[in-house]
């Protein structure tokens, strides 16, 4: 019995739980929050749904409620499947003209017949608390990010959270997208990590996911990484959620095998994803602490 529940103690502490880490930052946003509604401020999200996808429904009223939860006030645009690009920008215009609003959000994916690049570039980049804007690329690349995407700051933010320093450490980045690969690629290179990003043309894969430090796994193909393919006491981090027809979700990463000769592993769920929405919320505060400070200087 003792032995069991040792050996139960060293697993668990092997996972990086997103939930507990989301709530420590919360609580914190609570108390940012409060701070700014003293100098009469409300930290205010738009997100704007275009059409019905099932996914981003539920994402998108997640955010609502955890925004309505810390103190944040929330609007929320719905807009039908149909509407024209011409019309979203628009609409776009009209928030980003809108003195009480902070951060502003296309919840992703658009329909087809929208250019996405093209929506998100319309989005004042001060105001943009994606990061996607062309702006906020640079600016994080350039090592002088202000926004930044909420995927791999959340992740930034886990590591540090279990003493995990990413610097002169190897860090592998399997997935090269927009909102995850590059964004990851670019913090893990300003904390000093020497990162490598593959790809689906890139030869050799699991060489190099065998030698990582840091493994950063965003595939889209359940359990893609098994425990060969990675470094005995690497941390790795899974990004995955991919959905089986019994609609059951599970990771880019082999959790059960790999858990057993990593440091340190996030499940799917209750690792990364948690800490995307709160990751939103800390960067609305963080525009809305820009206002204030605005606001104090032109008294
Ligand atoms: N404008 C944006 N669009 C999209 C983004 C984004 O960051 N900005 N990311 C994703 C969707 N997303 C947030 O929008 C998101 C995805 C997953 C989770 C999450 O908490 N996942 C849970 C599992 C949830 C489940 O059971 O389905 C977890 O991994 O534990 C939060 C946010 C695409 N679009």
């Amino acid at each position: 019995m003792a032995i069991y529940f040792e050996l139960e103690v060293r697993l668990l502490g092997k996972i990086i739980d997103g939930k507990l880490v989301a709530q420590h930052y919360t609580a914190e946003m609570k108390r940012e929050v409060e701070a700014l509604g003293s100098n009469h401020i409300v930290p205010t999200l738009a997100v704007i749904i275009v059409g019905e996808d099932d996914a981003s429904k539920i994402y998108v009223r997640n955010k609502h409620r955890r925004a309505e939860g810390i103190g944040i006030h929330s609007i929320n645009i719905r807009m039908p499947e149909e509407t024209t690009q011409l019309a979203l920008l628009e609409r776009i215009d009209l928030l980003n003209s809108d003195p009480e609003v902070d951060g502003i959000l296309v919840q992703l994916p658009l329909p087809e017949h929208i250019n996405a690049q093209e929506v998100l570039n319309r989005i004042n980049p001060d105001k943009d608390v994606d990061g996607f804007h062309p702006v906020n690329v640079g600016r994080l690349w350039s090592n002088n990010a202000q926004i930044v995407p909420s995927t791999p700051f959340g992740i930034m933010k886990m590591l540090a959270f279990y003493g995990v320093d990413p610097a002169g450490k190897q860090a592998v980045i399997i997935g090269r997208s927009t909102i995850v690969g590059r964004p990851m690629a670019a913090m893990l290179l300003n904390a000093n990590a020497t990162v490598t990003i593959a790809h689906s043309q890139t030869k050799n894969l699991r060489m190099l996911s065998q030698q990582a430090d840091i493994l950063v796994v965003a595939v889209g193909q359940s359990r893609f990484i098994k425990a060969e393919d990675i470094k005995p006491g690497a941390v790795v981090i899974d990004v995955g959620m991919n959905r089986d027809e019994n609609h059951k979700l599970s990771g880019d990463v082999d959790f059960e095998a790999v858990i057993q000769k990593a440091d340190l592993v996030t499940p799917v769920p209750g690792g990364v994803g948690p800490m995307t929405i709160t990751m939103l919320m800390q960067q609305t505060i963080n525009i809305a602490k820009r206002r204030a400070l605005h606001a104090i200087q032109n008294k």
